[in-house]
């Protein structure tokens, strides 16, 4: 077998052994994994994956299906480190090297503090060993567990709901679901993937929630998250919590740290929180260092109350907010903790990079909403060629993973943060798309690096049409307006533009650009009318530079960058502070 071969069969048998790890329990004190075993030709001869703990890991789970004797000299491929210990079972490093497998693939270390080194053991024992295949993936997949082993505290996520005009609850008080239907599943579906559901004992008192995950008919799901009361006050008699399958963990709420200490022990390492209904979150996450908190998009704010006097005046429907000051890293992407590893966006997002040169325009056929996603089936028969399960396509800029794909066309799910992020919120069947697959390396860079995630969406201002040119202005959300410049690069509707023009006006920033004939003719741009939305991704270098302004420079910068007025910096100490440092911005709200 050549290299070539062997990498791309060991490529494809993770993605199995991914597929398999999904399989296990999303919930619980073990990891979801998968695993693999190929010959030494590059077949598979075997599979497993982990059932939740006490039952046998993945590794033994595919070496049981094998005769005594098969996997001599077999490779096998697993999402997770091979434990290095005897914990409810024995150690898998030890049981993959008794079995004569001559390699091992892996994607992610194991964490645990006992668990970890396999890899080590395996090498001692001859064993070949590499690592790191498919581990953005393998850390999507197990986000919640890898930051709980790694931070010894469970991940948290902070729900609160919020209308798209920012408010939280009806004034009268009496509104208890402000959301639609659409976020009231995603809730349900977040509530059951957690370990745990918690809210203070006032909200116990106030709302008396049953702090189940139920379906669309109010049906209790199959996993239930463990009900958590922070405060000392006692739960009510009646209290519907008394009715919750899982036994509820009251904890005294006065020192977060020692609370989720307990929890972790308690095996706990997820922790959904729902916040009350008047308040966003605050002391959640500065008291905890939470890693994540979402909003929910209800489709309408009649008689709801501003959720903050800060916010309530323009709060954008697009961002993912935080008011962790040191967290979250994206509007799709929360992050653990500082020097931790970033956990990348989950791969339904994709993280391929383009170019901005659309090469085809696509025609959505289909738009089916499921439980907490949309597919969308997009007719491009230029795009699909060639196109296999897994990979990227840029759809007017949103980078998008190809779960499905026949001759002429490919579908892709994508997420509710997404649609409400771009103009994809309103997708409808027969809308034209601007398509382009991912790039390749040896690919001319003809537009500008553009990575498919959204920044924000603009209107169209203006449409001046000259003879073969047209000039057209689009609004800019004003936390993009430091990221454009002239003559700078932006895409719009995934397409890689030069801007030509910018400005600030009272009403709001704007940026103009010059759509040639051939950009009219190829891509969506050339049909845009006034008060059209686009989308609009800012350029990555903008991003970044932006992102070092916000860090304390002499902690970020190399020694030469952070004097102040040093050697090539280019700005004082004063430029570097931003004036506003808004934890609610998308862009470089990670502080
Ligand atoms: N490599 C590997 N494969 C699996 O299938 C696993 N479940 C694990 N889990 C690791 O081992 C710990 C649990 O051990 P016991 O089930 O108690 O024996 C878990 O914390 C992981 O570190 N690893």
């Amino acid at each position: 077998m050549t290299t070539a071969t062997r990498t791309t069969a060991e490529a494809d048998a993770m993605r199995r052994a991914l597929e398999l790890a999904e399989r296990g329990p999303a919930t619980g004190v073990n990891p979801r994994v998968g695993c693999v075993i190929l010959s030494p030709d590059g077949e598979v001869i075997a599979d497993g994956w982990h059932r939740g703990a006490g039952t046998a890991h993945a590794e033994v789970d595919a070496l049981d299906a094998l005769d005594p004797g098969a996997a001599r000299g077999a490779t096998a491929i697993v999402t997770l480190e091979p434990c290095n210990h005897v914990g409810r079972t024995g150690p898998c490093a030890r049981a993959l090297v008794d079995a004569g497998i001559a390699r091992v693939v892996y994607a992610v270390a194991d964490p645990g503090p006992h668990s970890a080194g396999g890899a080590q053991t395996l090498r001692d024992a001859g064993v070949d060993v590499e690592s790191g295949v498919l581990a953005d993936e393998v850390e999507a997949l197990l986000e919640d567990w890898l930051f709980a082993a790694r931070e010894r505290r469970p991940r948290i996520t902070v729900k609160w709901a919020s209308s798209l005009d920012g408010r939280v609850a009806a004034a009268d008080g009496t509104s208890r679901w402000i959301t639609g239907d659409h976020a009231r599943a995603d809730v349900h579906r977040r509530r059951a993937a957690a370990d745990a559901i918690a809210v203070g004992a006032g909200t116990v008192l106030a709302d008396d929630p049953a702090l189940t995950a139920r379906d669309d008919h109010g049906a209790l799901l199959e996993d239930q998250p463990v009900p958590v009361v922070f405060g000392r006050r006692p739960l009510p008699e009646g209290a519907a919590l008394r009715s919750h399958p899982r036994e509820p963990i009251l904890l005294a709420g006065g020192d977060l740290g020692a609370d989720l200490e307990e929890l972790q022990r308690r095996g706990i390492r997820s922790l959904f929180v729902e916040e009350a209904r008047r308040s966003r979150p605050r002391s959640w996450p500065r008291a905890s260092s939470t890693n994540c908190s979402s909003t929910s998009l209800p489709p309408s704010s009649a008689g709801l109350e501003p959720r903050s006097a800060t916010s309530a005046s323009r709060p954008s429907p697009t961002r993912h907010d935080c008011a962790s000051p040191t967290s979250c890293a994206s509007a799709t992407t929360c992050s653990s903790s500082p020097g931790r590893r970033t956990p990348r966006p989950p791969p339904q997002e994709g993280r391929d990079m383009f170019t901005g040169i659309i090469e085809e325009l696509g025609r959505v056929t289909r738009v089916e909403p499921r439980a907490d996603v949309v597919r969308v089936t997009v007719h491009g028969p230029k795009v699909v060629d060639g196109v296999r399960h897994g990979d990227s396509i840029a759809v007017s800029g949103v980078c998008l993973t190809v779960v499905d794909s026949d001759a002429e066309s490919f579908s892709a799910d994508v997420m509710a943060q997404t649609l409400a992020m771009s103009t994809l919120d309103t997708v409808a069947i027969d809308r034209a798309v601007n398509l382009e697959r991912a790039a390749l390396v040896g690919d001319r860079l003809g537009g500008h690096i553009v990575q498919g995630h959204i920044d924000g969406t603009g209107e169209v201002l203006q449409v001046t049409p000259g003879e073969a040119w047209s000039v057209v202005r689009f609004s800019l959300p004003a936390p993009l307006a430091p990221l454009v410049v002239d003559k700078g690069s932006i895409a719009v509707d995934g397409v890689s533009l030069t801007v030509s023009a910018i400005g600030d006006d009272p009403d709001g920033s704007w940026f103009e650009v010059s759509l040639i004939p051939e950009t009219l003719a190829a891509t969506t741009l050339g049909t845009l009318e006034a008060g059209d939305r686009v989308n609009l991704e800012t350029d990555v270098l903008a991003r970044h530079v932006q992102r070092m302004l916000r860090l304390d420079t002499h902690r970020a910068l190399p020694s030469s960058l952070a004097e102040p007025g040093g050697p090539g910096s280019g700005f004082s100490a004063g430029d570097a502070a931003p004036a506003s440092d808004s934890a609610s911005t998308t862009i470089g709200g990670d502080r």
